[in-house]
This record gives C-alpha cells, sequence and structure tokens, in this order.
C-alpha cells in the first residue's frame, strides 16, 4: 500500500507530541478547529478594528513554522531526463511529403510519452471526464454566414490519421468550444473564440491548423538556407503553456505528416535550431524567443496560412504587445484575408479587441458560457485570513485535505503566491514542515521550473507553489485544489488561477485568502462567485458593497458593465484606430494598459 505525504505528515504527528522532522502541529492535536468564520469585524466596516479583532485562523502564527529544520529537497531532485529542453524530443518522422522534412528520423509515439502516474489514478482520469456537465451552457456567435456547429466528431472530416489520434487521446465527444470552433475553422474563417478554462481550447485550434496544413502539404516552400518556413505560427505567452501545446499538438498530428517544433526562452538556443533545420509545419512559440528567431533571419513568415494567439490577452499584459505586432504586422507574414488567424482565451478583455480588428478579417465571434466567468465545476471558497496567519492556515488545509477524503490522496494542491521571493519562501516553509513543495517562477531557471512541473504533474511533491507563471492555460489534470495564498489584483487572472483545476468537466476546489489588502478584489469576486453559482460570504459582500462606494477599483471588469458574452463590434463605442487603449471607457479599463508589468507580477518569462 503506498503512504501519502499527508499521511505521513499525521503520523509524524501522532507518532510524537514534539514533532521532529516536521514543525507543524495539525489542528487536532492543538486542540484548535479549523475555521473559515468571517472576522467579526467585517460587520463594522472597520479596517483598522479588523486586524485587532481578528481571531487567528488556524493556529500558530506563521512565524512559527519557520527556520526549524533543514529543508528537505522535494521538489528540486532530478526527475529523469527533461526531453523537452530546447524545443521538442526530436517527434522526426516527417514523411517524404513536402518540403519540410525531418530527414531519416523514425516519429516518436507522443502517447508513450505521458507521465507516469499511478495505476489508481490512471482510472480515475480515464472515467473522470463529465463533458455532459458542459451541456446547458450558452453560447454565442456572431458575424457573416457562422457556419453551424456539430454533434460528434464523425460529423467533421478530419481524415483517418487525425481520427486516430482523436481515439488515442481518448476523446469521445467534442467540447462545447470544439463543436463550434472546430467547423468554423475548418470553413476557412478568421475566429475570436471565449471559452472557459479546461473547455478544450487547444484542440480546438489545433486540429483545424492539422487539417489545413494536411491538404496543403504539397505547397511549395521557398528553399533558402538555414531559413525555415513553417505553415502555422501558435503564439503563446509563456514557456511553459507552449510547451504543452507543442506535445498536444504533437500528438494530435502522430502519423500524420505534419511537424511541430517549438521555440521558448530560457533555453538553449542551438538546439531548437536544429530542430527547425530538419523541418517545421507548425512552429510554436512564445514572442520574445520568436523575435530573436526572425532577427537571425532563422524563421521566416511568409509560408504562414494560420496564426493562433491563445492567451492573447495575457501576451498583452506581460507586455508583449510590441513584440507580437512585429511578429504579425512588420515582419514577412501574410496580411489578414492571405492567412487564417484564430484568437482564443477564457477572458477577453477590451484591450486584445484593438488586436482583433487590426489581425483578423471578417471573423466569427464565439462565446462559450459567459465570456470571462468560471467554470460551475469550481467550488469556490474565500476566507478571511491575516497576512500573519496565512502559512499556518494553509497547512490547515493541506492537512485538512487528507482528514477529510475530499480529494484523494494523491490529488494535487497549486498554491498561486504573488511574489517570487514569496513563492520560495513558502516553498521552505512547507517543506521544513514535512509538506512535499516545490515552486515555480520567474527566478528559477528553465529547467528548474520544468523539472518542478514534472515534479508536480507525477506526484512525486503534490504541492506546488506558483506565482501567475503557471496560471494561464496549463493543464494538469489532477489539481483538485487551487489555494489563492496571495489574491492577485486582477479578476480575471484570479479566473485563470482557479481554472488550473475542475478541467475537462471534473469537479475542482479552489480557496482564497482574503483580508484588508485584497479590498479591491471584493467586488469583482463577489459577483464572480455570485455569477458562478457560489456561496458568497456575508462579509465579503459587505466588503464589496464597501469597495463599490470609492474603493479605488482598479479592476478591469469595475463599473457595472460586463464586457463579456457579446461581439464588441456590435458596440458602438468601439473606434478603430481610436485611443481603444487608454482611458476606462465604459469597461473600467485601466489607462495605462498595454505593457509592462502590475504591481509584484514576475516577468522575463519568454
Ligand atoms: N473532446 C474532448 N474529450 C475529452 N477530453 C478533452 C477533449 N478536449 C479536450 N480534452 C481534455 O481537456 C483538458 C483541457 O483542455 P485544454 O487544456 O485544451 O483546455 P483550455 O480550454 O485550453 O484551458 P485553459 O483556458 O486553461 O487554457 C485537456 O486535458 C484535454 O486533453
Amino acid at each position: 500500500m503506498t503512504t501519502s505525504w499527508a499521511d505521513s505528515v499525521d503520523n509524524s504527528a501522532k507518532a510524537s507530541v514534539r514533532p521532529t522532522r516536521s514543525a507543524y502541529v495539525p489542528p487536532h492535536l492543538r486542540n484548535q478547529k479549523l475555521s473559515s468564520e468571517p472576522p467579526a469585524v467585517a460587520a463594522s466596516y472597520s479596517s483598522s478594528a479588523a486586524a485587532s479583532d481578528h481571531v487567528s485562523y488556524g493556529g500558530p502564527a506563521a512565524g512559527s513554522h519557520g527556520g526549524i529544520s533543514s529543508k528537505p529537497d522535494f521538489g528540486r531532485q532530478g526527475y529523469g531526463s527533461n526531453a523537452q529542453i530546447g524545443g521538442g524530443s526530436g517527434g522526426g518522422g516527417w514523411n517524404a511529403r513536402g518540403i519540410a522534412r525531418d530527414r531519416g528520423r523514425r516519429e516518436v509515439n507522443p502517447f508513450e510519452k505521458d507521465e507516469p502516474v499511478d495505476q489508481s489514478l490512471d482510472e480515475q482520469e480515464n472515467t473522470g471526464i463529465n463533458f455532459d456537465a458542459y451541456d446547458d451552457i450558452p453560447v454565442e456567435t456572431s458575424g457573416d454566414n457562422v457556419p453551424p456547429p456539430v454533434n460528434t466528431f464523425a460529423e467533421i472530416d478530419l481524415g483517418e490519421a487525425l481520427n486516430q489520434n482523436l481515439q488515442r487521446c481518448k476523446y469521445v465527444k467534442p467540447t462545447p468550444v470544439q463543436r463550434y470552433a472546430i467547423p468554423i475553422s475548418l470553413a476557412g474563417r478568421d475566429l475570436v473564440a471565449c471559452a472557459q478554462t479546461g473547455s478544450g481550447k487547444t484542440a480546438a485550434f489545433c486540429f483545424p491548423i492539422i487539417s489545413g496544413i494536411m491538404r496543403e502539404q504539397y505547397a511549395q516552400r521557398p528553399r533558402v538556407a538555414r531559413t525555415a518556413f513553417p505553415m502555422a505560427l501558435i503564439l503563446a505567452p509563456t514557456r511553459e503553456l507552449s510547451c504543452q501545446i507543442h506535445d498536444e499538438a504533437k500528438k494530435f498530428s502522430y502519423q500524420t505528416g505534419v511537424k511541430v517544433v517549438v521555440a521558448y526562452g530560457g533555453a538553449p538556443i542551438n538546439q531548437q535550431l536544429r530542430e527547425l533545420e530538419r523541418g517545421v509545419d507548425i512552429l510554436v512559440a512564445t514572442p520574445g524567443r520568436l523575435v530573436d528567431l526572425l532577427e537571425r533571419a532563422r524563421v521566416s513568415l511568409q509560408m504562414i496560412r494560420y496564426l493562433a494567439l491563445d492567451e492573447a490577452d495575457r501576451m498583452l499584459d506581460m507586455g508583449f504587445e510590441p513584440q507580437i505586432r512585429k511578429i504579425v504586422e512588420q515582419m514577412d507574414m501574410p496580411p489578414p484575408g492571405m492567412r487564417q488567424t484564430l484568437l482564443f482565451s477564457a477572458t477577453f478583455p477590451k484591450e486584445i479587441q484593438g488586436l482583433a480588428s487590426d489581425f483578423l478579417s471578417n471573423y466569427v465571434f464565439l462565446a462559450v458560457g459567459r465570456v470571462g466567468s468560471s467554470t460551475d465545476l469550481i467550488v469556490q471558497r474565500v476566507e478571511y485570513v491575516l497576512e500573519s496567519d496565512k502559512r499556518s492556515h494553509l497547512m490547515d488545509l493541506l492537512h485538512a485535505q487528507r482528514e477529510n477524503g475530499v480529494h484523494g490522496k494523491q490529488s494535487l494542491t497549486l498554491v498561486f503566491v504573488e511574489t517570487k521571493k514569496g513563492a520560495d519562501a513558502l516553498e521552505h516553509c512547507l517543506c521544513v514542515n514535512g509538506f512535499p513543495a516545490t515552486s515555480i517562477h520567474g527566478d528559477r531557471s528553465q529547467q528548474e521550473r520544468e523539472l518542478a512541473l514534472r515534479s508536480f504533474k507525477s506526484g512525486n511533491t503534490p504541492i506546488l507553489v506558483a506565482t501567475d507563471v503557471a496560471a494561464r492555460g496549463l493543464d494538469i489534470p489532477r489539481v483538485a485544489h487551487v489555494v489563492n495564498f496571495d489574491l492577485p489584483n486582477d479578476i480575471d487572472d484570479y479566473v485563470h488561477r482557479i481554472g488550473r483545476t475542475g478541467r475537462a468537466g471534473k469537479m475542482g476546489l479552489a480557496t482564497a485568502f482574503f483580508n484588508e489588502s485584497n479590498l479591491s478584489m471584493a467586488k469583482p469576486l463577489s459577483d464572480l462567485m455570485q455569477e458562478a453559482n457560489q456561496e458568497v460570504p456575508a462579509w465579503l459582500t459587505r466588503y464589496a458593497a464597501r469597495s463599490s462606494y470609492g474603493g479605488g477599483n482598479r479592476n478591469r471588469r469595475s463599473g457595472g458593465a460586463r464586457f463579456g458574452g457579446r461581439d464588441f463590434r456590435k458596440e458602438g463605442s468601439f473606434n478603430k484606430g481610436g485611443d481603444y487603449y487608454g482611458g476606462t471607457g465604459g469597461y473600467g479599463v485601466p489607462g495605462n494598459y498595454g505593457g509592462g508589468y502590475g504591481q509584484g507580477v514576475t516577468s522575463a518569462w519568454d
């Protein structure tokens, strides 16, 4: 029988009143109960009183947990070799068709490469998908002559090879975004698609691209020494997300002859160059590294037929707009109308609409679910926790998770913090207290980041402390609990963070720690929770009411009107070429939008 980390924490606590390895004492041994009651003071609307009246939630102050023993190196041991570093694991197998070919290399079966997981978990995985959960989701499409949706994959002419890969992926039924987006894209239309986290957007843009390239494989590509001419470009904001899309795309394109290569910063460029030289049809890249490759003339965008921007709003948030505009508008990429452009995200702030109108032509707008909303599959909890109590409260939660049997022993917990230093400190604190944790943030080397992620995914280190670098797009099937140890300053970031759980029709849990430093989030958080049919604590509603009276809320959604759920082209207020990046407009968009990082947000992810 396997013993989980939670067991070992519990056993060590039971075995000795003074734990030797761990300083963490579970609540039942401290004679204290785990509580998520609101602070009495919240009702009084007094922030100073809040600090003084508040009872400590979950035991001793954070300081009592620190600096006890040397830190066990849970997440940092070598975890196998890292095939992804430097741009792909040599999928090869490019067959004799087309121009870009990978001479003499046998295609590795990407389905064999999946992370090794406990057998019981694997079974859980295969039976846990519940796409019926999405059946009654509202869908809006707009644009000229929108192609109709399909109900089954069989209705789509993807061809034998792609159908086989669907089966290998165990995709039986298309998700709502796939039902709509795949026929629209296969019809050659540009598309702006918004759909909730974890609802299958990656396949929704990959399948039409792969299928289109398969149809065009005989297209002649220029022969310029050492320059690669991909037919499709997929841009993503973070290195990890690029790698993940690359892995997915390789599965979808297995034995189709379509070659996928990834290029991202932080990894040696030489290996990526070698991959590119072997031929590429679909290039998945982060903007910074791609600009580098373009400037070295090692990639040309002249043959691009498909451009997909995943999490485009995040790329703008991260200050990538100049690079993206350079890539799309100032190099040799064919203009809108001569290529097909697909823009996907779960949130769709107004500023992204500027990109949409510049990059896309006569596009279809698709919204699956309320744009920017969280999925009902995630149970959201918000707890009032003083800054000084956060660590002990977190450890209580982690401990209680196993006690209550909520998510099974090997489920994974992702803990979001605001800063890189904060991530290191929390990881250390958890480790010295016997909770196997690792961390991922912008100050760790790319190799460390990937090792941490692999260790987390495999369940070796079931707790990952992360900055927003892990907030977008990452698909880690067994994340059962997302903890917002530090709440973000923007509600869209919150939506993406909690979206790391409750994916592919499965249920998830998200807990947020809220205190006086998060006042600007009170209203958007309470609105979002209400919208997702979650129980909003009365104290949060009171904070929300207070913050809406001059609370200085700079959230994108402040100002009442929801931007979501409709095509902005229908709005008279939108003025192409006008000042849509600046000012607050009707949507409360911060005036300094379009570059730079928010306070405490990590950078240099490409
Ligand atoms: N038709 C399908 N049937 C079964 N599983 C699917 C299907 N489509 C996608 N999935 C699985 O659902 C999970 C989530 O998909 P994906 O990562 O594409 O979501 P997403 O919408 O891009 O999420 P995010 O907004 O967080 O980036 C993945 O594990 C994927 O393999």
